[in-house]
């Protein structure tokens, strides 16, 4: 496998690389930010990607904001950007389940372990759902309980999916809850299912590690996921914004999500950014399983 081109202070190999893409699909947490803190001179390079013609999607899988949340992030941190350019973990799955998936009603309504953003994906498409933010579920599980929930007085009948996400809020109770739906043939969904959360240029449990306890109590192995690296999550990409995906690079900061999502969607180059998880140790190493096509230290490295 070829060895990536390192980008960072070579503008000719800069100004190359940037003439063979029309579309740019960027990560976001790591590559834009770290948290609340943006990277020095995001809006810049992102000002110089437009004036040169470039259609860009922000593709995040971070699932705990909708695409109107993440308009208000992009407007607080004075990055420009539009929210039909935003497309996010929470977007993909409930637009999956709206019109994919399609279960008949009553029983498609989704129980959600997760934050708002899902909750609000799922309301914009139609579908109903209950858990999520529902503040009568942030206790501890009493005695009652158990029984409660074992003879389904507290379950919802009409509960068809259980779709996890990152949760800041996981507990006992709700796992529990959620493991019965399985139990009783509900579908078992994610947004994503990333071990780690970069925030705080640090960081802290992911998605997939939040519904850990779940996946471990069902036993049947990670769920479907609708954030990257999942094709599905690019289909609908490329479903709406109609590109040529020869003409399109993926740029992220994690190898295993963001950089294997450009691969497996053929796409015409990826470019890894160290600002976020992935060390440029993880892909130059002999034998790496993913290898971008380029790198360079930081976002704003492609301005030269
Ligand atoms: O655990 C998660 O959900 C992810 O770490 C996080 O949200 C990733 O967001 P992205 O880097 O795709 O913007």
């Amino acid at each position: 496998m070829s060895q990536p081109k390192y980008l960072t202070g070579d503008k000719a190999g800069i100004d190359e690389f940037l003439s063979r893409f029309d579309v740019f699909l960027f990560d976001c947490d790591g590559v834009l930010w770290s948290g609340d803190h943006m990277f020095d001179n995001v809006p810049q390079t992102l000002e110089m990607l437009r004036s040169k013609g470039k259609q860009l999607v922000f593709v995040t899988n971070n699932s705990t904001k909708s695409r109107a949340d993440y308009k208000k992030k992009f407007d607080k941190l004075g990055i420009p950007a539009k929210v039909d350019e935003v497309f996010g973990s929470s977007y993909s799955a409930a637009v999956y389940i709206a019109r994919i998936l399609k279960l008949p009603g009553p029983k498609n309504k989704v129980f959600v372990l997760g934050e708002s953003g899902i909750e609000q994906e799922l309301e914009a498409e139609g579908v109903p759902y209950c858990g999520g933010t529902d503040p009568s579920l942030r206790r501890d599980i009493e005695p009652e309980d158990f029984a409660n929930i074992a003879n389904g007085t507290l379950l919802d009948p009409d509960v068809g999916i259980v779709l996890s996400g990152l949760d800041f809020h996981m507990n006992y109770l709700k796992t529990s809850i959620a493991f019965q739906y399985i139990q009783r043939g509900a579908l078992h969904l994610a947004t994503n299912i990333d071990s780690t959360l970069p925030m705080a240029h640090s960081f802290f449990p992911g998605a997939g590690a939040s519904s850990a306890a779940l996946v471990k109590a069902v036993g049947k192995g990670e769920p479907t996921s609708f954030g990257k690296p999942s094709q599905a999550m690019m289909d609908a990409i490329e479903g709406k914004f109609q590109f040529d995906r020869s003409r399109t690079c993926m740029i992220g900061d994690r190898l295993n999500t963001d950089i294997q999502f450009g691969i497996d969607g053929k796409l015409g180059g990826t470019l890894a950014v160290l600002t976020g998880v992935s060390k440029k140790e993880d892909f130059l190493a002999e034998g790496a399983k993913t290898v971008p096509s380029a790198y360079v230290d930081a976002l704003s490295d492609l301005l030269g």
